[in-house]
């Protein structure tokens, strides 16, 4: 239903944020690369006929003026809505974008951020607080047999039966934190390898579904956000993804959460969410009858390309998957800004 409503406008959306942070790669300035990405989402998104919510967006992280939580987007919740369609006949959904996911990646040119989003019916994504999140993601082989509550050792041995591989076969991503020393260690004495990034922990859970990408499991402390945003790929992948919020300062020293436990369980409690210590899984995070997703990779990542710009135009690629045509489609595009001269073939 959501799929024939939006179709692939989506996936302009993603292209249009990416496209414009990536002018910003390499230049050093990260609120930018983010705010540019910001601005050519809200744009391209309210020129499509929906009635979109923003659940997860820009706001709280960075006190961002657009695209913020609860901000109403799409030509359909428009003052003037009805010049332009019937709102009635639309159902509302719920939007979570990170225009810009890896800012600091895209400022200083390394690989592994893009424009991302998910979309479901109103009430389909958990609006998670802008806390911290403890995540685990694996393959769609593995779905069910890691568990979160497991220790990384344990998730290792059963990785490793699950994918038919040593545990010396297999590569687990862990952002390069103080916070995840004694994680780290304890994933190398299981004998699995470590890949650290230092940021775009979405690129790093979505791979994990994808066999041929070298990466086997995500482990470790990220934003909730993102995590929600990873769900969303995850459960349309069949792939395994856990989530659970991080309220305590003694755990994530610095960032996300305030400073003190009780102020930031009174939060979690605010926002209705009375398990704090809640195991979510994909579905949960995910749980909307359809769930789609759309990303476009800024700089080079894993599954997708980066924006290269060429004289006249730039090319994209973005991948776009679906809960409910059951598609992960990968969508390269040729972006003719001034009638280049020349397109290349690839
Ligand atoms: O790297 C990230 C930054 O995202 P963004 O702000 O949109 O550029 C995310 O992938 C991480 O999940 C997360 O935001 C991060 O772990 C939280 O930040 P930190 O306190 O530096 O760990
Ligand atoms: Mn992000
Ligand atoms: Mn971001």
């Amino acid at each position: 239903m959501i799929e024939t409503t939006i179709g692939l406008e989506i996936i302009e959306v993603v292209e249009q944020a990416a496209i414009a942070s990536a002018k910003w790669m390499g230049m050093g300035e990260k609120d930018t690369a983010d705010e540019v990405a910001v601005e050519a989402m809200r744009e391209r998104m309210n020129k499509i006929n929906m009635r979109g919510r923003i659940v997860i967006g820009e706001g709280e992280r960075d006190d961002a003026p657009m695209l913020y939580i609860g901000e109403e987007v799409g030509v359909c919740t428009q003052p003037n809505a009805k010049d332009f369609c019937n709102p009635d006949e639309l159902i509302e959904i719920d939007i979570a974008v990170d225009p810009c996911e890896g800012t600091n990646l895209v400022a200083y040119g390394q690989n592994g951020s893009m424009a991302v989003l998910a979309i479901s019916e109103k009430g389909g994504l958990f609006a998670a607080p802008d806390f911290y999140m403890k995540k685990l993601a694996a393959p769609p082989a593995a779905k069910g047999h890691v568990d979160i509550n497991k220790s990384a050792t344990e998730n290792i041995k059963i990785l490793s039966e699950c994918l038919k591989r040593k545990p010396e076969e297999l590569v687990v991503v862990v952002m390069d934190r103080s916070r995840h020393e004694d994680l780290i260690k304890e994933i190398r004495a299981a004998g699995a390898r470590v890949r650290l990034i230092s940021d775009g922990d979405v690129s790093a859970a979505l791979s994990c579904a994808f066999s041929g990408t070298n990466i086997h499991a995500l482990m470790g402390i990220g934003a909730a956000p993102e995590g929600v945003i990873s769900a969303a790929a995850m459960r349309c992948l069949g792939g395994h993804f856990q989530g659970q919020l991080i309220y305590d300062p003694a755990v994530v020293k610095t960032g996300l959460i305030g400073e003190s436990r009780e102020g930031n369980l009174a939060r979690l409690t605010e926002m209705g969410i009375t398990d704090p210590d809640k195991v979510y899984n994909a579905e949960e995070l995910a749980s909307g009858e359809t769930v789609l997703f759309a990303a476009c990779g800024i700089t080079p990542g894993t599954l997708m390309n980066g924006v290269r710009f060429f004289h006249g135009g730039a090319r994209t690629q973005s991948l776009v998957i679906s809960s409910q045509s059951s598609t992960a489609r990968f969508v390269d595009t040729v972006h003719m800004f001034d009638k280049p001269e020349n397109i290349q073939l690839r």
